[in-house]
C-alpha cells in the first residue's frame, strides 16, 4: 500500500495584534484629551520613578513618557540614583502624594536590593496608583469594586475583548505568579464576567507535570521570563496563547546586541493555535496603554473628588 502525504491545510490564526489595538486605545484617549482640553480642563499627568540605569526599565519608562506625549498627557520622569535609600525614595514618594499636579504615578520595578519594594509600594496613594499595585488597589480588584487594574493583566483582558475572544466557561491556565502579572491574571479570568467566567489554574515553578496542564488549557497565559519555554507539545490544538514574557537574548546579527524574545515558541505554537500574540508587539504594547488609561482615570476620579 502507498501512502501518499496530504499537506496540511493553512488553518486559520488570528494573530492578536497589540501594536495595531493599543495605537488604537491611544487615539481614543487623544480624543478624550482633546475634549478635556476644549473645556478649558487640566490634562492628566503621569509621573513615572525609576531607581538606577537598567537598560531595560529606561527603555520601558522611555516608553511611557513618549506614549504620554502622543496623546496629550503631561508627563515627568523621576531619576533616582541606583543608591538611593529607602528614605529617600519614600520621601520622593510623599512628594508626588502631595503634588496636586500629578494624577498618577508609578514605581518602576524591579527597585535595587536596599529598597524593600512592598513596604514602597504601600506608600503611593491608592487614589495615585495607576499601576494597581497598592494593596488597597489590589484587594479591591479581587473583589469585582471598581479601582486601578494593573496595565499588563488589564491589557490582556482588552485584546481578549477586541478580538471577542470566548474566555466563559473555558480553562485558562497562568504559568508564572508574580505580583504584577501572574496573580492578578488568575483572579480577573475567574472573576465573574466578560472577559472572565474561566476556570482558572495557576502554575509557578514548583508545579509538576505543567506539559500534562497546559495540554488541557483552552487559554494560556505565559508570563514566567524563560525564552522559548513553551512548546508546541505544550499546546493543545486550537487553544488561545498569550505571550507576556520579555527576555532581551543576545545576538550580535541585531544592530542592538540583542533580541527581545517571548516565553513561547512562536514559530511552532502558531501552528496549532487559533489565536497568540507576538512578541514584540502583542502584550507589551498593551500594557503601556493601558497605563495611559488607568491615568486618564486617575484624573477623572482626581477631579471628581475636588
Ligand atoms: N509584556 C509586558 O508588558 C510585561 C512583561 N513582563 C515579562 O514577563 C515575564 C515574567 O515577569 P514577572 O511577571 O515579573 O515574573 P517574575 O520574574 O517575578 O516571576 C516569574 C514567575 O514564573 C515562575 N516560573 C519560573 N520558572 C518557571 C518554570 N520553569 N515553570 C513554571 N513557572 C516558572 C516563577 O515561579 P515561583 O513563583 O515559584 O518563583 C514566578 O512565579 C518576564 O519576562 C518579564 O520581563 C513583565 C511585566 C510586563
Ligand atoms: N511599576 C512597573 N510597572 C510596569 O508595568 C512594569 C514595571 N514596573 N517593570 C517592568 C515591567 C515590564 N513592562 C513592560 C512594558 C512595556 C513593554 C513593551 O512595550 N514591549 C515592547 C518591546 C519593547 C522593547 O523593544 O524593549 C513589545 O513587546 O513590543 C515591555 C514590558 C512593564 N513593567
Amino acid at each position: 500500500m502507498c501512502f501518499m502525504r496530504i499537506p496540511q491545510q493553512n488553518k486559520k490564526m488570528t494573530l492578536l495584534d497589540g501594536k495595531k489595538v493599543s495605537n488604537d486605545i491611544k487615539d481614543e484617549i487623544a480624543e478624550e484629551v482633546k475634549k478635556m482640553k476644549a473645556n478649558g480642563e487640566k490634562v492628566p499627568h503621569l509621573a513615572a520613578v525609576i531607581v538606577g540605569s537598567d537598560g531595560a526599565s529606561l527603555t520601558y519608562v522611555g516608553s511611557k513618557v513618549r506614549a504620554c506625549e502622543r496623546v496629550g498627557f503631561e508627563s515627568t520622569m523621576v531619576r533616582l540614583s541606583n543608591t538611593t535609600s529607602e528614605i529617600e525614595l519614600l520621601d520622593k514618594i510623599e512628594e508626588l502624594n502631595n503634588n496636586d499636579d500629578i494624577d498618577g504615578f508609578i514605581i518602576q520595578l524591579p527597585l535595587p536590593p536596599q529598597i524593600d519594594t512592598q513596604k514602597v509600594l504601600m506608600a503611593v496613594n491608592p487614589d495615585k496608583d495607576v499601576d494597581g499595585f497598592h494593596p488597597m488597589n489590589f484587594g479591591k480588584m479581587a473583589l469585582d469594586m471598581s479601582t486601578f487594574i494593573p496595565a499588563t493583566p488589564f491589557g490582556i483582558l482588552e485584546l481578549l475583548d477586541r478580538y471577542n475572544v470566548t474566555t466563559k466557561g473555558k480553562h485558562t491556565v497562568v504559568i508564572g505568579r508574580s505580583h504584577i502579572v501572574g496573580r492578578p491574571m488568575s483572579i480577573l479570568m475567574g472573576r465573574k464576567g466578560f472577559p472572565g467566567n474561566s476556570t482558572v489554574t495557576l502554575t509557578h515553578s514548583h508545579t509538576k507535570n505543567i506539559t500534562q496542564i497546559t495540554s488541557q488549557a483552552d487559554i494560556i497565559i505565559s508570563a514566567l521570563g524563560v525564552p522559548n519555554f513553551l512548546k508546541a507539545e505544550m499546546v493543545k490544538e486550537d487553544a488561545v496563547v498569550i505571550d507576556v514574557g520579555i527576555t532581551r537574548v543576545a545576538d550580535e546579527s541585531s544592530p542592538k546586541g540583542y533580541v527581545i524574545t517571548g516565553d513561547v515558541d512562536f514559530e511552532n505554537v502558531s501552528k496549532k493555535a487559533s489565536f497568540i500574540t507576538p512578541v514584540p508587539g502583542g502584550v507589551g504594547p498593551m500594557t503601556i496603554a493601558m497605563l495611559l488609561k488607568n491615568t486618564l482615570l486617575a484624573r477623572e476620579r482626581h477631579r471628581a473628588r475636588k
